[in-house]
């Protein structure tokens, strides 16, 4: 793999500089059958999903007791980077909180300052950029913050840490986890079988807008959203090359699209794509999730269920790769990223892992990146001037 940074540590040693703690910022899932329409109301909140589609993705909570697996997931990942960060002496707290369900994001930002946290580096579990992957957690950050002020808590200081798409503690774990699907396959149809790695389907009105300024397209070519998958999807499948000696065709396709219909979403859809290469003649396909940080619902239901058993249908063997979750490459990935942060915020130049021909991400989304179709306060870029509470503003 073409690397910019092997080993994939530069910054182990580092010093937290002037952080004092971590927040793992995620989504936020149900716990139980009587959270399911809570959790969706919350998740909907003014954005005119049609009834229908809530009513078809609370069925996919339902199916699994109302269970959503990105809560336990993250807990596991908690112990991750807490194991690891005691291991390597970085002396920084974790803490956890979520935009739609609990412990939510605010009260985990209560008592952290409570604690006395003033400056927090923040890990949203969400690689990409894109309105619905960074700057709605920066939008949920800065009504949280208002909060406090509100409250008349102290507002800390919020930090988002790049992008970790082509960082090799995060694309490494997603390699092995396709070698793995690979080797799941019958030994008759493995070499010839196909990649779709998969993302979550956005507007391509918000595909064109992801990213900075400079990564907008107007043409439906997917901006920065798209161009950071097929960057990580080109790395992963030259690193299989590489392994395995065969070259094996990929796409980049998309799942659980929602909205109206009449609005165009990133396609084709993974069912679509499954069809459309067992009709010509493809004899197997590994689906990788590479859009996902862990295997929460999208990837059990979207994939797992639904995907699978329209390959079932077809008479399609498929495996699906695993997703990073808490693999400890990726909670070392995290500690690098903290480390070089700080390393940048003190004014220096830190070494920056990277896989892939993009480079390594901002550390604060400029003016304009992935706007909101309705511009509202968003912490932690350019645009954040601090809170502004009713009795102010
Ligand atoms: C890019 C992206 C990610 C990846 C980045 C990231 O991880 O943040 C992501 C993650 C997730 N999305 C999740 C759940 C949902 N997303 C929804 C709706 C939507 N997602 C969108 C995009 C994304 N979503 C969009 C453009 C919508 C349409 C409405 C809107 O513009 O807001 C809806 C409403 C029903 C529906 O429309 O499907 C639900 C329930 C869960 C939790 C899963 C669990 O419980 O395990 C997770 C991790
Ligand atoms: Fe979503």
């Amino acid at each position: 793999m073409p690397e910019q940074c092997d080993p994939p540590l530069s910054t182990a040693g580092g010093t937290p500089g002037p952080y004092d703690a971590l927040l793992l910022l995620s989504f936020g899932g149900p716990e139980g059958p009587d959270d399911v329409v809570p959790f969706l109301e919350n998740v909907t909140r003014g954005r005119g999903i049609p009834r229908e589609r809530l009513k078809e993705v609370g069925q996919h909570y339902f199916l699994f007791g109302g269970v959503s697996p990105i809560n336990a997931q993250n807990r596991e990942l908690l112990d991750a980077l807490r194991k690891d960060f005691a291991e390597n002496g970085l002396d920084l707290p974790v803490y956890w909180g979520n935009r739609n369900w609990a412990p939510y994001l605010v009260d985990t930002l209560r008592e952290m300052v409570r604690d006395g946290r003033r400056r927090i580096a923040v890990l949203a579990t969400s690689a990409y950029a894109s309105y619905s992957g960074c700057r709605q957690y920066r939008e949920n950050l800065a009504d949280a913050l208002a909060t406090l002020q509100a409250d008349g808590l102290p507002v800390p200081q919020v930090d988002k840490l790049r992008h970790y798409f082509n960082h090799p503690g995060f694309v490494r774990p997603m390699v092995d986890g396709v070698l793995a699907s690979l080797a799941e396959l019958p030994t008759d149809v493995r070499d010839r079988a196909h990649i779709a790695f998969t993302t979550h389907s956005i507007p391509t009105a918000a595909a064109d807008t992801s990213g900075t300024p400079a990564d907008h397209t107007e043409d439906g070519e997917g901006g920065a959203y798209v161009a950071q998958h097929l960057d990580v999807a080109r790395v992963i499948a030259d690193a299989v090359r590489e392994e395995t000696g065969v070259d094996h065709p990929w796409r980049l396709v998309y799942q659980s699209r929602s909205g109206a219909p009449h609005i165009p979403w990133l396609e084709p859809d993974i069912c679509d794509h499954l069809e459309e290469v067992h009709r010509a003649g493809v004899p197997a396909v590994v689906m990788a999730p590479i859009g996902f940080v862990s295997d929460h619902m999208e990837v059990k239901y979207d994939l797992d269920t639904e995907a699978t058993a329209k390959a079932a249908e077809l008479g399609l063997p498929v495996a699906r790769s695993a997703t990073v979750g808490a693999d400890p490459r990726f909670a070392a990935a995290v500690r690098d990223l903290v480390l070089e942060r700080a390393a940048a915020e003190q004014g220096g130049a830190p070494a920056r892992c990277a896989l892939g021909a993009l480079g390594p991400s901002h550390d604060l989304c400029p003016i304009g990146c992935c706007p909101a179709r309705m511009p509202r306060p968003a912490a932690a870029g350019a645009d954040w001037t601090g809170p502004v509470t009713e009795a102010q503003g």
